[in-house]
């Protein structure tokens, strides 16, 4: 399966730029997954490896075949593309059976008769569906019909596969099943994919690269761990993932530039970070709630760094763990933990490793601002 090379796309509407320089190279066999909130442009990237969407300017290849080249005015239409698509909507003719449904894209292909039933019973299979061949896209399930809509995009042997958020009419259970089965599926097939998704627990368990974009941009690409534990700004740290953030300012680095002491809402913190930051810089502070330690504040087993006194909240209980709102100063903390039955007074532990650090200027979206602030 080929490389898929996106070299400096921009897509403008009128005068909204909608793609601003998105330049990444997918490897061959990769599962890579556009992650990132409602009209930051992923489907739009998508479009244009499709050929939906003719860029404003840049050049997308696959293998060593060029589909788009604005400066040689090269457009290859979708039809020259040999790329397998499926759609949210899943797009299937309600009139016809799911093996007639299979075999337009042949019919298109010109494959003859005896070819089309073969590879139409062979793409069914691949999905778990050969039985159903003669029913009615009416006639099944919504998990079913995301299935026949993906063994039509994979009908005629494409070289790439593009999903344009194709889980996301399922229910949370059917979707969590169908998610590992994709991942199975892509992996069985070795089949190059690029995936379009607003949900990030959706991204981390399929990818194995993820590019974070906003606004037209792509923040990071990285690997779900590097995006996860690694954000590159705060903006990948509060989309992917929960995260708390604290704003401090910088009172101490050590001689090496490994630890810093930071003044936040009145409490001192020591913060091990490769950052190079100097005393006086106002820093955001992100850690993850899985990263917070929480007892109670009369526990002596509690230990002496970065002890943070808090009150419960609220307790949400979620079967394998404890969620809990905690009030510090005028912030919430969001903490997650085995224990429950806390409640009142409690101390709450940051450990210098778990913290990220960046720029305030960095600046956070009113939302993630008002889910970490108490209400008055
Ligand atoms: N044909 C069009 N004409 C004008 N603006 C468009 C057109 N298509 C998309 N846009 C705008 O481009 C931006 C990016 O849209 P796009 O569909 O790529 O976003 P997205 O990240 O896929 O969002 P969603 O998850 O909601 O589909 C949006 O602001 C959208 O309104």
């Amino acid at each position: 399966m080929p490389d898929v090379k996106v070299s400096n796309l921009n897509k403008i509407f009128g005068d909204n730029v909608v793609l601003d320089n998105v330049d990444f190279t997918i490897k061959d066999g990769e599962f890579f997954t556009l992650l990132g909130p409602s009209g930051c442009g992923k489907s739009t990237t998508l479009n244009c490896i499709a050929g939906l969407e003719q860029p404003s300017s840049g050049a997308i290849s696959v293998g060593d075949t060029t589909f788009v080249d604005t400066d040689k005015k090269l457009f290859v239409p979708p039809e020259g593309r040999n790329l397998g698509m499926v759609f949210q909507s899943y797009a299937l003719w309600p009139h016809k059976t799911i093996a007639d449904n299979l075999a337009m894209p042949l019919q298109i292909r010109k494959v003859d008769k005896t070819e089309q039933r073969r590879l139409i019973d062979e793409a069914l299979d691949k999905v778990g569906l050969l039985h159903l061949r003669e029913r009615y896209p009416h006639q099944m399930s919504g998990g079913q019909q995301q299935r026949v809509a993906l063994a039509r995009a994979l009908v005629y042997s494409p070289s790439v596969l593009l999903l344009d958020e194709p889980l996301s009419n399922l229910d949370a259970k059917l979707r969590e099943q169908a998610r590992a089965w994709l991942k199975r599926l892509q992996e069985d097939l070795g089949i190059t994919t690029v995936y379009v998704t607003h949900d990030q627990d959706e991204a981390l368990a399929l990818s194995d690269r993820i590019a974070v974009m906003s606004n037209g941009y792509m923040i990071q690409v990285g690997t779900p761990t590097e995006i996860y534990e690694t954000p590159a700004t705060a903006e990948v740290a509060a989309f992917v993932g929960r995260c708390n953030f604290l704003e401090a300012t910088v009172t101490d680095v050590t001689s090496t530039g490994a630890a810093l002491k930071l003044e936040a809402n009145g409490q001192q913190m020591t913060v091990d970070t490769p950052e190079k930051v100097t005393v006086g810089d106002h820093v955001t502070v992100a850690v993850r709630p899985e990263k917070l330690a929480v007892l109670p504040a009369d526990d002596t087993a509690m230990p002496g760094t970065n002890v943070i006194s808090a009150e419960v909240l609220t307790t949400s209980y979620l079967g394998s763990r404890f969620e809990y709102d905690l009030k510090v100063g005028d912030h919430v903390v969001q903490v997650v933990n085995d224990r429950g039955g806390l409640a009142g007074a409690v101390n709450l532990t940051v450990d210098p490793d778990a913290c990220l650090i960046f720029p305030q200027a960095d600046v956070l979206s009113e939302d993630a601002q008002a889910l970490l602030t108490v209400a008055p």
